[in-house]
């Protein structure tokens, strides 16, 4: 049986939530390496200046003498990180060369404090995670036109070894079945057309963007006008 103190402490806890105003809705965005997701990203960015940013990462290496704790990385030791990982506060955590690299859930509420909406661009699990948390994210996929343009697109980057493309294309397959199910994501944005991918990105997020005005939250909608013959730069 639950005390009257306990109940009536859940139903305050819940009116306090209801009456605390909302924050600015993340955005996630996730699709498989290649896909186009920095390029939409960077055009995302420039057509709106101070309307995005991303979290800081944490990690356990050490910094570089050029780099600044809590502007290029939260510098923590090994054993906090795993603490704080147990206690549920991080949205994803990653292992390269032996360090630990993560993104927590205070580093994004800070881009929210700050007035931002904050960028994810993350992979499926940290999508499943965001989804578990109280984050109230956007969630957006970029599908690839196919397999096989995607693996173009990789080559003629030029980023990738033979290994670390086959083992891309090899997890592409996977996070093509999760982003097209239904229900995962709020929208899937094919990238056959770099240009009309763009557009389609962009007025889901204006109107996401204009929503969230509406309600009374203060987010930038201040946008620069570009010229569309931009798009070609960034696949030269
Ligand atoms: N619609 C498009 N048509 C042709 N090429 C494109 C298109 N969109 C993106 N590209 C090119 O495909 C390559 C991969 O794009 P991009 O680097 O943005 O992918 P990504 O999803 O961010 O990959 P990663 O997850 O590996 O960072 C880039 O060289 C980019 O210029």
């Amino acid at each position: 049986m639950l005390s009257v103190t306990v109940l009536i402490a859940r139903a305050l806890s819940t009116l306090n939530n209801k009456m605390k105003p909302a924050s600015i809705r993340p955005l996630v965005i996730c699709g498989p390496s290649g896909s186009g997701k920095s390029t939409l990203l960077k055009r995302l960015f420039k057509e709106f200046p101070k309307t995005f940013g991303f979290s800081v990462s944490h990690t356990t290496r050490k910094p570089r003498s050029d780099e600044e704790d809590g502007v290029h990385y939260y510098f923590v030791n090994a054993d906090d990180m795993k603490e704080a990982i147990k206690a549920g506060e991080f949205i994803e955590t990653a292992v390269f060369s032996g360090n630990i690299y993560g993104t927590s859930k205070k580093a994004i509420e800070r881009v929210q404090q700050d007035g931002k909406v904050c960028v994810l661009d993350i992979e499926i699990e940290g999508v499943k995670q965001v989804k578990n948390s109280h984050l109230n994210a956007i969630f957006v996929f970029i599908q690839p036109p196919s397999i096989e343009e995607l693996e173009r697109r990789l080559r003629a980057r030029k980023t990738e070894t033979e290994e670390s493309l086959q083992k891309r294309l090899n997890t592409a397959k996977q996070e093509l079945a999760f982003g097209l199910q239904p229900g995962n994501f709020d929208i899937i944005i094919k990238n056959h057309n770099l240009k009309q991918a763009y557009h389609e990105l962009r007025d889901f997020v204006y109107a996401h963007l204009i929503n969230q005005k509406e309600q009374g939250l203060n987010v930038c909608v201040e946008s620069m006008s570009l010229d569309d013959s931009d798009f070609m730069t960034n696949l030269d």
